[in-house]
């Protein structure tokens, strides 16, 4: 906190720094300097921000962002808090009426925030206007205790994250007064008549923005993986690659470079979406605060879209990392598993993927029929219904690739909205039918998101400032990405007829000449990403290569190092020795 002080970094933008990987396993303050800090910004008028804003920035709250029920996190929409307006007092009161209604999950909640930015339903004048957010005080700012009315706790150990301290809530019909609804875009006057927000997804603002959040911290948490296993892939000499001659860096193996070099890529690739998307996300929030929310559909989808691909690439590509280190990269020295445990819930939170890709799959499938029907689409889905233009490129070049993966993507759509007219015809009712498709559905997301990756990546390359010797590395690893890309998706292209067998194969053998050239690039590249080794924390990665000096002094930090004989000798071992079982 004190280097975000220094540095000048607003709270809410603690979370796309470097500042919360010092803490590589979460912490408990997450929440309070991303999603809570944001919510303020974004959700709470001027008024609320003069009140709360200074504060919060003062630790002097600390808030988290308690939204996820037992009973819901998916559908939003199926809360069970509630939060009834009493004209007689002029508050809210909040209650928990079910089991499945208590809020689970929010980071910091348990023990270490003193309020939250708690979604619940809206209830006034006898109506339900869904769910709204409003700022509650949940402890004592003095004491800490919890307030009467309010039951907190700590959920319990997790597959990571473990120096977070995840909580549950529940109210006992407990009391807020009226301005405490954050009122930005909703309100509730004085005499308990709603005001409508311009948008009806306005609250759901702080979803979004974390979703930008999250692909940037994916890409810096691939980058440590990569950082890791690559320099201890140039340390560690194993077996033979010819016959009596001295053993190779791991990293002369093809298998190694291609476990590895694909993710180095994937690094820049999402670390570029995430810079578009940001931007994309910047100049929204601009048009919305002057009342135009044309952009917001677009906005949602596009991070729905980068958020699903960049945590999964990044949870497979440390995992990948992990596997690459042998033995080594399993324990927890080298930093690997907390890198995976803490980027796996990713996958999870801020939205599941699946539903993610399926709101993608929703808005693709609308804008097909839209562009059909030669209505307006926004600019990222016209492609989707505009002619091809796979002639004009040289073939196999960058842009005939682009190229097919646009025809390939909008190909998809085009098959899988046929499939769902006829489950249409047969089911005569479009809910079933679209479930019956949504396996494709989620196909179409995931080539759409990666055609969009690609294109991000490709087009960033093109424009960088650069020399021409870095610029070539960089077009040399966003080729590998393109092709690689298109080898795992192959199937795609031979059902659009965009890429032949031959193709396929030609790729394939380019793929493999780029590995060989990218392999001296492989360390540079990765040291360029410039982690301070204590932030990468690894036994594996460290920048001067002492990989096994580093293992060694780890491990006589072991608590069981301090004796040569351990208590559960003399309590256990010895007696089961004796006792002739
Ligand atoms: C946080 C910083 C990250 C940095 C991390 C760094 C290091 C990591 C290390 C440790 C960190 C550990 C933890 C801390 C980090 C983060 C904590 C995570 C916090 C959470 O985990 S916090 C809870 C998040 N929980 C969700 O994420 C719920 C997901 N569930 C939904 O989000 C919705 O429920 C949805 C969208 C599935 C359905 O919603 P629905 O049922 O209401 O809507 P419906 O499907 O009917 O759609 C009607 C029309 O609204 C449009 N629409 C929908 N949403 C929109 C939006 N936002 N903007 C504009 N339009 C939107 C549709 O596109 C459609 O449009 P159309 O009609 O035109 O088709
Ligand atoms: C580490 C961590 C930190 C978190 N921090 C917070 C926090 O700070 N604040 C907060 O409010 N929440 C937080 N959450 C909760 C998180 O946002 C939810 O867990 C997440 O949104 C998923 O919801 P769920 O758990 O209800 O999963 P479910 O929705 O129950 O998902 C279970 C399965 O059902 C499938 N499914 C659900 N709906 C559909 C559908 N419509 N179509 C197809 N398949 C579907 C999913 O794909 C998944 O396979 C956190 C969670 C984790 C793991």
């Amino acid at each position: 906190m004190r280097k975000l002080a220094e540095h000048n970094i607003p709270l809410r933008e603690a979370s796309i720094t470097q500042v919360h990987s010092v803490l590589r396993d979460g912490n408990p303050l997450i929440v309070h300097t991303s999603m809570f800090a944001n919510a303020l910004a974004s959700l709470a008028n001027p008024k609320q921000q003069q009140q709360w804003v200074p504060l919060a920035e003062k630790n002097r709250i600390i808030g988290t962002y308690a939204q996820t029920e037992i009973g819901h996190g998916t559908f939003v929409r199926g809360l069970e808090t509630t939060a009834i307006f009493d004209p007689e007092t002029k508050e809210f009161v909040l209650h928990s009426p079910t089991i499945t209604s208590t809020k689970w999950w929010p980071g910091g909640l348990g023990k270490t925030a003193n309020a939250a930015i708690v979604m619940a339903q809206l209830y006034t004048q006898g109506k339900c206007y869904g769910p709204h957010p409003f700022f509650v005080q949940l402890r004592d700012f003095d004491t800490h205790h919890s307030l009467p009315g309010v039951i907190l706790g700590e959920i319990g150990p997790r597959l990571g994250i473990n120096s977070q301290d995840n909580g549950y809530l529940r109210f006992d019909h407990y009391r807020i007064p009226r301005t405490n609804m954050l009122m930005r875009h909703s309100q509730v006057l004085e005499d308990g008549s709603y005001v409508k927000p311009i948008h009806n997804k306005l609250s759901y603002g702080t979803m979004v923005w974390t979703r930008v959040a999250i692909v940037h911290s994916c890409s810096k948490k691939l980058a440590c993986a990569v950082t890791i296993a690559t320099r201890y892939s140039a340390v560690r000499h194993q077996s033979e690659l010819v016959p009596g001659k001295p053993e190779p860096q791991i990293l002369e193996y093809q298998t190694q470079q291609y476990k590895l070099l694909p993710h180095i890529a994937s690094v820049f690739a999402i670390l570029f979406s995430a810079s578009s998307v940001l931007r994309m996300q910047r100049n929204v929030a601009a048009s919305i605060s002057k009342g135009n929310v044309e952009l917001l559909p677009e906005l949602h989808i596009l991070s729905c879209a980068m958020k699903a691909l960049s945590s999964q690439d990044s949870t497979q590509g440390i995992e990948t990392c992990r596997l690459a280190c042998g033995g080594h990269g399993y324990i927890a020295s080298s930093g690997l598993p907390s890198l995976y445990t803490s980027t796996t819930c990713t996958i999870t939170y801020e939205g599941e993927n699946t539903v993610l890709l399926l709101q993608v799959a929703r808005y693709l499938i609308k804008s097909y029929r839209a562009g059909l029907e030669g209505l307006p689409v926004l600019p990222s889905v016209m492609y989707l219904t505009a002619p091809s233009a796979m002639h004009q490129s040289p073939p196999l070049s960058n842009q005939a690739l682009i190229e097919a993966f646009r025809i390939s993507s909008a190909n998809l759509v085009k098959e899988t909205e046929s499939r769902l007219c006829r489950q249409f015809n047969l089911e005569q009712n479009f809910h079933y039918a679209w479930n019956r498709c949504s396996v494709a559905l989620v196909h179409c997301a995931e080539l759409h998101s990666r055609y969009y990756m690609c294109e991000k990546f490709l087009s960033t390359v093109e424009s960088i400032r650069a020399s021409d010797r870095v610029r070539s590395v960089l077009q040399d690893l966003c080729r590998l990405y393109l092709i690689h890309h298109i080898t795992l998706n192959q199937g795609h292209f031979l059902r659009s007829g965009t890429l032949s067998g031959v193709d396929l194969s030609t790729l394939e053998e380019e793929m493999y000449e780029l590995l060989a050239k990218l392999r001296p690039q492989a360390v540079p590249l990765v040291d360029a990403f410039d982690f301070r080794d204590e932030l990468l924390g690894s036994t594996l990665g460290a920048w001067d290569g002492r990989v096994y000096e580093r293992l060694y002094e780890e491990a006589q930090k072991s608590p069981l190092n301090k004796t040569d004989v351990s208590k559960a000798y003399h309590k256990y071992l010895q007696p089961l020795m004796k006792s002739n079982l």
